[in-house]
Formats: structure tokens, sequence, C-alpha cells
């Protein structure tokens, strides 16, 4: 495909994306309906929908609507490219930009729409980010990093580096966890690489790591990862310490890849049902991992930022509540709930702990921290809370 049908392709993506379908199920349909595309083409639409969508509102301004057309449009002139390069060239590129769109576009306003912040949400989100505001929905409206956790049972950071080095694959350590690097080359050969298919490697966002690392984790802790989704954090935990780890999840199909990580990675989890959690008693750790706005990760999934809703937000903050009160019984005495966001919004993050102490005496924050998306990770939150009662 030329860059110029690859541009219309990503049109067509982008108008179903926002006709409301989802942008990985938009992205799929059209890599199926459109077999003559290799596996570069498909890699560079995917990144032309996703520069796209994590600056749509400023991109539409900048092109002249929201629709697929004009927010390609807007990327291009965003970014200094020549539109009449890749608007009308022939073959299957987009059609020539009419006089209208050549005079339509305007500079985005300042705020929520220069930055691509939901209206709803601005206020929000500098509040709680403070003099944060700008530098952060700038991180977030560019591409996130590739990190990688080095599996600790399997090998040493340097030993990885190399590895990975001789399969093309050039990585350094990265600061905000002791066995992540970050992929400067070749993050497009890592899943065909044999670090990744040899339990030397996960992909995980360093911040993501970094919450783990921070967990008070001891040789023969029971633990129970209660939000374990796809596994990730839990496999991080096992490579830590020798630990007795169960997993569970609300939807239990979502750790459908856990015994097969698990095994790449040479380590034991129990699955358990939501039915089985009195039977199995009480844990000395309890990470929840809650399902959020994910508003520290849209770099990785931008749709995120434009789908959230002001009722989903509520629910989201409902669910959160509701899943620490029915965790807490289930810590021991002197034990800790770990609670954890990829969020950057107050509400979801100290808020909810300050939240959840009032309400539910012999619980004391302790351990609390922030990293943030222009330090170079995603946006995460972690709080450790013990049982005062200890
Ligand atoms: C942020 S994701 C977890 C990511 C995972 N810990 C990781 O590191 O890969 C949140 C998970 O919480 C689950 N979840 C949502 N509501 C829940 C509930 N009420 N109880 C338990 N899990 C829930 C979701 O299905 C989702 O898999």
């Amino acid at each position: 495909m030329t860059p110029a049908a690859r541009v219309q392709a990503a049109i067509e993506v982008l108008d179903r994306i926002l006709d409301g379908v989802a942008a990985e199920q938009a992205l799929t349909g059209w890599a199926r309906r459109s077999r003559f595309a290799g596996s570069k083409d498909r890699a560079a639409v995917r990144d032309h929908v996703f520069d796209a969508l994590r600056c749509l509102r400023s991109c539409a301004a900048l092109g002249g609507g929201m629709n697929g057309r004009a927010v390609m449009l807007g990327l291009l002139r965003r970014e200094g490219a020549d539109p009449d390069a890749i608007f009308g060239v022939g073959g299957h590129a987009p059609d020539p930009l009419t006089e209208a769109e050549h005079a339509g576009g305007r500079v985005p306003q300042d705020g929520a729409e220069a930055l691509d912040v939901p209206d709803w949400l601005w206020r929000s989100f500098r509040d709680s980010l403070g003099e944060r505001t700008e530098e952060t929905a700038r991180a977030l409206q560019s591409r996130a990093p590739v990190h990688l956790r080095v599996n600790a049972g399997r090998t040493t950071r340097d030993k990885a580096i190399a590895v990975l080095a001789a399969e093309g694959i050039q990585t350094r350590e990265h600061p905000a966890a002791a066995m992540a690097l970050e992929v400067i080359e070749g993050a497009r050969k890592l899943r065909g690489c044999s670090a990744f298919a040899d339990g030397l490697i996960e992909l995980q966002d360093a911040a993501s790591q970094a919450v783990v690392e921070g967990l008070p984790l001891r040789d023969g802790m029971r633990v129970l990862d209660y939000c374990a989704g796809g596994g990730g954090k839990a496999l991080a935990m096992a490579a830590r310490a020798d630990i007795d780890l169960f997993v569970h999840d609300v939807d239990p199909r979502r750790m459908r890849d856990i015994p097969a990580r698990a095994d790449r990675a040479g380590i034991r989890v129990k699955a358990v049902e939501t039915s089985d959690l009195d039977r199995l008693g009480q844990f000395d750790l309890i990470l929840c991992d809650v399902p959020c706005s994910g508003s520290g990760s849209w770099r990785r999934a931008p749709h995120g930022k434009w789908t959230l809703t002001p009722d989903g937000l509520d629910r989201l903050r409902s669910t959160q509540a509701e899943i620490l009160d029915t965790v807490a019984p289930r810590v021991d005495t002197g034990g800790v709930l770990a609670y954890a966001t990829c969020s950057v919004l107050a509400c979801e993050n100290t808020e909810q702990v300050e939240r959840f102490c009032a309400r539910t005496r012999p619980w004391q924050p302790g351990f609390t921290r922030s990293w943030r998306v222009p330090e170079g990770t995603d946006g995460f939150f972690a709080a450790h809370l013990t049982r005062a009662d200890a």
C-alpha cells in the first residue's frame, strides 16, 4: 500500500470508530476485509488511527470536522505534513481536497480542546493534576513507550538485554522498576522472539511493575489478586517472592491466558471463582487493581478517552468502593489491602481511599504513591492500607 492508501484506510477505520465501533474491532474488521495489506501496512494504519485518536479533538478542529477524513487532514496538519502530497495523488489515495477543506480548519482553542481532554472531565482532570495538567495532557497526546518486565525467576536484566539484542531488539534499563526495560528499536519483533517464548520477558508498563515492586511481599505469604484480568501483576508478584498466589476476576474469561503465561514464566497460580472465596479464608495481602477510567494509560488505549462518560465514571467509582468493601474482611489481621488504579483522577485515587478509611474504621492508609505520565510511564496510583487492629 502507498502512504496515501494507508491514510485512506485510516479514514475508513476512523469513520467506523466515530460511528460507535470499538477501535480494536474496527481495525480487525478492516484487516480482514483487506487481505492485500501486509503486516507493515496494518501497523502503519493502526499507528495513524491511534495517533488520530490520541488527539481527536484538536485534529478535528485543525481538519474542520469530526469525521475520518477531516481528522486525518487535521493530523497531517498537526504533524506539519503537506496534505496535498496525500489527498488526491491517485491510486487508492483519499479524494483531492476541496476548496472548502483547503480553507477550513482552525487552531484548537486553548485548554481542553488543544490538550485533547473531554470538556466534561476538564475540571476534574485539572483539579487532580494541578500544575502538572498541561504536561500530563500533552504526554497523553503522544505514543507510549514499549516496556518489558524481565522475569527475575528466569534471568537477569543484563542477560535479557543481551538475548534481545541478538534478535535485533535494542533495549535499555528503565529507572521506574528494577526489572524494567524500555524498547528502543525492534518492538515489532517482540511477539515472535525467543526471549518471549522462553518466558524471559513480559510486556508490561514500568509503572505497573513498580506498583508490584512496592508491595510488601515475603516468601510464604497467602496472596489474592482480586482483579487479576490477564494476570500482568499476578505474574510479576510471583516472580518477586515464593508466595501462595490466588487469582480472581469477576469475569473469569479475562483470566483465560493466565495458565499459559504462568507456564511460560515457570510459576504457579490458582484461579478461583467468586463462590470459592468464602472457603479460602483470609489472606496476608490482597491486591485490588480495580477497574478504572484508564486515564493514566490513554496513550495506549486512546479511544477510552472519548468513550468515558460522567455516568460511566460514577459507575466505576461505585465498583471501586464496592470492591474495597468486599475484600476488606478477607484480609487477615496485620495484613495489607493494596489498592491500585491506572488513573490520574483524584476521585478514583486518593479520594476513594480516604472515603474507604473514613467508613471502615480499622483501616489506615500507609504507603501511597502516584506515577506520572510525563516521567515516561503510564499514570498509576497505589495505596497500601493496613488493619489498625493488628
Ligand atoms: C485494571 S484490570 C486488571 C488488570 C490486571 N491486574 C493486570 O495487571 O493485568 C481490572 C479488572 O477488574 C475486573 N473487575 C471488574 N469489576 C470487578 C469486581 N467487582 N470484582 C472483581 N474484579 C472485577 C475486570 O474484569 C478487569 O479484569
